[in-house]
């Protein structure tokens, strides 16, 4: 998170956030990263009879006769504990136990997003492995996995040994076998690269730690001669007969060697792999290097060395990193939610080395096959394809769940320590897929494909403080440039009251000292003049108005897309919008809104913002051209053309142009499914259309929701999130021949950097 801009070396990050970036997410709503939701109802005294006492004593009672039956009456079976004592918080050190409390909430969010895990971020604050010890294994029962986080060696070796022996649920120190299973996986494939044999390659390690140490055993356990592995720590090379600063742990990888320095070491070795601290390996030790050596620099939040700076010293490098802002993330992220999903699917005992070097292979084989196109672009700006920039696969690769789970699964039934093993492996992996939202990937994957061919967005109300944050958000997470049309006195007060910098990809324009107002007027003219405009009208409009200058700056190709919203009706934006942007040819101008789901998935819905009244032609054009965006989205259409009514019951005269609408697509076949008209809940619940409209062509719950009317588009969105536990996401103007975004007024910062990158998208 530092300012780099004085960097000397080109700074190749994505992503990047800022310090107070990163606080304001943490602190905004409801602070902290975690809440807990309830799976029952809890409404009425029957409910609470069954849920508490006296129903609750029944699976209490069948518990204590038979505890297997824990996994079917509790959360145990997807639940899994985070404790960290945060004696070593990522490579920031021993910050104690408090401290470590964000990562831990962050990898119980990892858990949820990348698996479907439930889990819970445990702090305990001890430094005495016998107290933390029996801290966990008195918490036992409550928990279907224990995962260990950021405890420092030589304790954690201890500790997980320990509550191995005496849990009867899988106890993984992430650190250790998360981290040695990814970076094995992408050493596997940057040898294959190379051209190395991993018998013949020469591997140094710096730390010797719990995730080196961890490192060092798996890579010798997959062929690397131990004598090849060589690590360092603050007193230098651990080599035999060293006193100072040893352990146990150190001592089984001690080697035989004149090397006494990180830098000695480094002497023709031709993999590094930096488990420490920041900035730990120098250009200079680099030089010494085999040709094309493999830098994993893992240490984290800041790496042993950039790969802006690998690179400069050794362009024939492959590199990565542990972070999240550059291409091969070699992170335990691609781990740890994939080998619990699979353990705690079999009801694993533990997790041995079979599933972990079965999770190594499979992430390893997923980064040699093609990429599908949701995940096909890079934060690197290239498209993701096996080689130097992409040795492992994204952390939002959607094949990742339904891959290694069964690798890991797989593999403890194989080994012999799965309790529920899964018959059919193939269905399971397709129920995996299903875990997870296909959508929920959508805007990173639009992200990262705007950051691969950024754009220009202009912000036309560019004095407003949460305007700015975004813009300044959009420039530094690489998606181009963002112009702020304001006046440059006022932003620079928001600015320094912010105590923040504008980062070189932000730019002011000052509409009424611009140099363009007469150009973007001429140009404005020539389009209206004969709709009632004179000159001057047009002028006036394009000097006060900030809308329709920013919309000549978009219509004119000053800019690519534009951004407003924030302070202004949402009418009245659309106004001074419409004025330089016309829809289309061929196109109908809607709103359509992503409802994303916690449970049920996305659901798009259209329109939520022009028409209020639409006819047969437009709903059914409304139909396919949200059908296309859901597809672009990674989902399969189903469209459903809603109504109060379904197929014919009740009678009115609204179901008349939906069900025109369903006719009209009928006539030329599209290549989605659609139906109509229907009620909402025959539309999203399959079972309830099975039994009483067995007809319907619909083949799951419908996922593109065509409104009848404005009226119920929009009461439908507005009041979702604030009934259920779904964000969303719009409206999205669909339809205009240039892109412009309204957003809703009094959006968050967030969600106007995900409305600008939308729109930037929509240019590409
Ligand atoms: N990318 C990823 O997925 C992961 C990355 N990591 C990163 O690895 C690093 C270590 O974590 P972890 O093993 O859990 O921590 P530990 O505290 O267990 O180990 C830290 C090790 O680093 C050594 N060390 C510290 N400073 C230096 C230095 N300047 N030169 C050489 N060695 C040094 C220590 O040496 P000594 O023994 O002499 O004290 C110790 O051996 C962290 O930066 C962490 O973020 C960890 C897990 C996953
Ligand atoms: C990624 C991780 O677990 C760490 O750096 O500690
Ligand atoms: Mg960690």
């Amino acid at each position: 998170m530092d300012d780099t801009r004085n960097n000397p070396v080109p700074d190749t990050r994505t992503a990047r956030v800022t310090a107070e970036e990163a606080l304001a997410m943490h602190a905004e709503g409801r602070p902290g990263k975690l809440e807990i939701r309830l799976t029952k109802p809890l409404i009425t005294a029957r409910d609470l009879s069954l849920a508490y006492s006296p129903g609750v004593a029944e699976p209490c009672l069948r518990i204590a006769e038979n505890p297997a039956l824990a996994y079917d009456y509790t959360s145990k079976g997807n639940f899994v504990a985070v404790i960290s004592n945060g004696t070593a918080v990522l490579g920031l050190g021993n910050l104690g136990a408090l401290a470590s409390k964000p990562v831990m909430e962050g990898k119980v969010a990892l858990f949820k997003r990348f698996a479907d895990v439930d889990g819970i971020d445990l702090c305990v604050s001890t430094e005495d492995a016998d107290e933390f010890i029996n801290a966990v294994k008195y918490l036992g029962p409550t928990f279907g996995g224990i995962n260990l986080e950021d405890i420092k060696a030589p304790e954690c070796f201890v500790i997980e040994q320990r509550l191995r022996e005496i849990m009867d649920i899988p106890v993984f120190h992430d650190d250790q076998h998360g981290t040695a299973i990814v970076a094995a996986a992408g050493l596997i494939n940057a040898c294959h690269l190379t051209g190395r044999k991993l018998s013949e390659t020469r591997l140094v390690i710096n730390g010797a730690g719990a995730a080196a140490i961890a490192c060092a055993e798996l890579v010798k356990a997959m062929g690397m001669k131990p004598e090849h592995v060589t690590l360092c720590d603050t007193k230098g090379v651990v080599y035999r007969g060293r006193t100072e600063g040893m352990n146990q742990w150190k001592s089984g990888h001690a080697v035989s060697t004149a090397a006494r320095t990180l830098s000695d070491a480094l002497e023709g070795a031709d993999v590094f792999f930096g488990l420490s601290v920041k900035g730990a390996l120098t250009p200079a030790m680099m030089q010494r290097m085999a040709p094309n050596p493999i830098i994993f620099a893992m240490a984290n939040p800041d790496p042993e060395i950039t790969p802006e700076e690998a690179r400069a010293i050794r362009p024939d490098a492959i590199v990565a990193t542990g972070r999240s802002d550059y291409p091969n993330q070699v992170n335990n992220v691609l781990g740890f939610p994939f080998i619990f999903r699979g353990a705690l699917d079999v009801r694993a005992r533990t997790i041995n080395d079979a599933m972990k070097v079965a999770a190594a292979e499979s992430l390893a084989q997923l980064a040699r096959e093609e990429v599908p196109e949701e995940v096909a672009r890079s934060g690197t700006g290239r498209r993701l394809a096996f080689g130097p920039e992409y040795i492992i696969p994204n952390a939002f690769d959607p094949r990742l769940i339904s891959r290694v789970p069964v690798a890991v699964a797989k593999a403890a039934m194989e080994s012999g320590v799965a309790q529920k093993p899964i018959a059919d492996l193939a269905r399971y992996s397709r129920e995996l897929t299903l875990r997870l939202d296909a959508a929920a990937n959508a805007l990173e994957t639009i992200h990262e494909a705007v950051r691969a061919n950024p754009r220009r967005v202009v912000f036309a109300e560019g004095e407003e403080e949460r305007i700015i944050r975004a813009a300044i958000a959009y420039a530094n997470a690489g998606l181009g440039t963002a112009v702020l049309v304001g006046r440059e006195d006022r932003i620079a007060a928001v600015v320094s009251a912010l105590g923040i910098g504008l980062p070189p990809g932000v730019e002011i324009i000052n509409a009424r000292l611009s140099g363009n107002t007469t150009r973007y007027a001429e140009w404005l003219y020539a389009k209206r003049q004969r709709e009632g405009f004179l000159f001057r009208d047009i002028q006036r409009l394009v000097n006060q108005d900030r809308n329709v200058f920013a919309a000549c700056m978009v219509g004119t190709g000053d800019v690519d897309a534009l951004v407003t919203g924030e302070t202004r009706s949402f009418s009245v934006a659309l106004e001074g919008v419409r004025m330089a942007i016309e829809p289309a040819p061929g196109k109908v101008l809607f709103g359509l809104t992503m409802m994303v789901a916690r449970r049920s998935g996305t659901v798009l819905v259209a329109d939520t913002a022009i028409h209020e009244r639409p006819d047969a032609a437009t709903l059914a054009q409304i139909a396919r051209d949200a059908a296309s965006a859901a597809r672009r989205m990674g989902l399969t259409p189903r469209v459903a053309f809603l109504s109060f009514s379904t197929f014919g019951d009740p009678k009115g005269s609204i179901p008349g142009s939906v069900r025109d609408a369903v006719k009209l697509l009928d006539q030329e076949q599209p290549d989605f499914e659609y139906d109509g008209e229907m009620a909402a809940d025959v539309a999203l619940n399959p079972a309830l259309r099975g039994a009483l409209y067995p007809f319907c062509r619909l083949t799951g719950p419908a996922n593109v929701l065509v409104m009848p009317g404005l009226h119920a588009a929009h009461i439908l969105t507005k009041a979702v999130p604030h009934l259920t536990s779904a964000t969303t996401i719009g409206p999205i103007l669909m339809g205009l021949e240039k892109p412009a975004q309204i957003v809703p007024m009094q959006l968050g910062v967030s969600q106007l950097l995900d409305m600008a990158s939308l729109a930037a998208y929509q240019s590409l």
